[in-house]
């Protein structure tokens, strides 16, 4: 099961070399971005999430939606335990998954099957299930023999595949993505959909970012609507995104 509990979370993310003097105090007529501060000791930071009270139930399918630098990958980030929060607190009840960088840790100089190995141990998959899928996990990339070449004679497309057959072993109870990762050619595309379909169903808790209307109706049950870092909104894809996507 998972559930996700945030009280009064905020992330402000310190800039070492900005023009300090010239930040002006206000958001008026900004359309982007997240608060812009000094702290008491003149350094500047940009409060990325400011004061968030989230609760996350199971089986729920949450849209993070905002504008540019609302805050959408700094939550995701919180949620993945990639940043800390700056204050505030946050109780994360069962395992993460996340489908944010799936090219992370991936060596050019290392093999197909070499680097399915390296970067499922980065995600927590036993080296049990990899020997046992890894058969599977071939034919589903369509590598053929270039799945014992290095890395970095792939082109994108081929090392997307790659990237993306290895991230979607996982079966986390909750999943986060910053948006719908859509890879590969014509006939990859519809079977990495499908692959990622199963994932999340598989899936206790979705979240996703995402700039898509189409997207957030057709996957999730809630919507979370950030404005400079705070919660604007909060409720149901049929009362929020006519708000907010103003059609
Ligand atoms: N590495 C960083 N250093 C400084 N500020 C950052 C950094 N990453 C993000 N920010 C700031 O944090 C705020 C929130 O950024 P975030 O990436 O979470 O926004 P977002 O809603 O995901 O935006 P987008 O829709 O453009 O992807 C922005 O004001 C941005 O300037």
């Amino acid at each position: 099961m998972g559930k996700i509990i945030l009280k009064k979370v905020c992330v402000d993310i310190p800039v070492y070399n900005s023009q300090g003097r010239s930040l002006k105090k206000t958001m008026m007529g900004i359309a982007t971005g997240g608060r812009i501060g000094l702290t008491e000791a003149g350094k500047t930071v940009i409060r990325s999430l400011d004061n968030i009270d989230l609760q996350i139930a199971p089986l729920e399918r949450v849209g993070i939606i905002g504008h540019n630098g609302s805050g959408k990958s700094t939550l995701l980030r919180v949620l993945g335990k990639v940043y800390a929060p700056s204050s505030g607190e946050i109780k994360i009840d069962g395992k993460i998954g996340s489908l944010i960088d799936i090219s992370l840790g991936i060596d050019g100089e290392a093999t197909g099957i070499e680097n399915i190995y390296l970067r499922a141990a980065l995600l927590g998959v036993p080296k049990k299930q990899v020997d046992r899928d890894l058969q599977s996990l071939i034919e589903f990339t369509e590598l053929g023999d270039f799945i014992n070449m290095p890395v970095r004679t792939y082109s994108t497309g081929m090392h997307l595949r790659l990237a993306f057959a290895v991230s979607t072993m996982i079966s986390p109870e909750i999943l986060l993505m910053d948006e719908w990762l859509s890879v590969g050619d014509n006939n990859f595309q519809a079977r990495a959909e499908e692959r990622l379909n199963k994932l999340i169903q598989r899936t206790n808790i979705l979240v996703i970012a995402s700039h898509s209307r189409a997207l957030i109706e057709r996957c999730c049950t809630r919507v979370i609507w950030l404005e400079h870092g705070k919660i604007k909104m909060d409720g149901v894809p049929s009362e929020i995104c006519p708000l907010y996507f103003n059609y």
